[in-house]
């Protein structure tokens, strides 16, 4: 069992205000749903919490620590899906695992996927866009990570990898705190167990699609 939790952050670029009052408690075992508009600031609150994004100012802990940030890529405490896909388009997938993982138990873990396994012969560059993201998710998912955070993971994905990758997160967070954001917002509320939306650099909490009405993120 492991908590995270943000007390408090800033961040601006430049006058612009992007983080103020942003806060939450991330329990292994529970999936936080971040929503909020174009713009608002969720990709640039998971990097700063990643420790990739400089802060104006962060109060994190893990387990009622301190926890810096910029520490977090050595220490290997909060893992991180980025948006944009990053893995090397000339290099087949079977090759890409080993990169990831040197214990066999855990290669074998994603190379037996029965969706990676049909793919293990292909270039990462002739995957589909949900092939791809749901071997990132599967790559960053198996690290040994307590925490994991997953910036847009149902964009622009077929439906059938969309439900592999909740089939994914919702097992995984027995043993992990998972973070998630997404304009898909049907999907994140299909995993989540808490959400939060950001609105001016504040944090909400979010506890139905009412509230995602009446802050604005949906239309009434
Ligand atoms: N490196 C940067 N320099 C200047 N401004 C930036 C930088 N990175 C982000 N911003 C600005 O900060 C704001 C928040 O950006 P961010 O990417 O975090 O939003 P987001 O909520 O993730 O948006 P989206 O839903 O479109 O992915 C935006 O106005 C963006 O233009």
């Amino acid at each position: 069992m492991a908590i995270l939790q943000l007390h408090s952050a800033a961040k601006s670029f430049g006058n612009k205000v992007v983080i103020e009052k942003v806060s939450f408690t991330l329990n292994t075992g529970e999936i936080l749903g971040v929503f909020g508009r174009n713009g608002c600031g969720k990709s640039t609150l998971l990097k700063m919490l990643f420790g990739t994004e400089k802060s104006n100012f962060i109060r994190v802990s893990i387990n009622e620590e301190r926890f810096d940030p910029k520490q977090n890529i050595k220490n290997q405490q909060i893992a991180y899906l980025p948006q944009h896909p990053f893995l090397p388009k000339n290099i087949k997938v079977r090759d890409v695992i080993p990169i990831y993982f040197e214990e066999e138990k855990k290669q074998d873990a994603i190379f037996y996927d029965s969706m990676i396994s049909q793919i293990a012969a292909k270039k990462v560059g002739e995957l589909s866009m949900g092939q791809l993201r749901y071997l990132e998710v599967l790559l960053i998912g198996n690290l040994s990570h307590p925490f994991i955070m997953l910036d847009e993971p149902f964009s622009m994905i077929e439906p059938l990898y969309k439900i592999e990758i909740k089939k994914f997160l919702n097992k995984l967070k027995n043993d992990k705190g998972i973070i998630t954001t997404d304009h898909y917002y049907e999907d994140v509320l299909a995993i989540t167990t808490k959400n939060l939306l950001l609105k001016d650099g504040e944090s909400y909490v979010v506890q139905s699609r009412d509230d995602l009405r009446s802050l604005e993120y949906l239309k009434s």
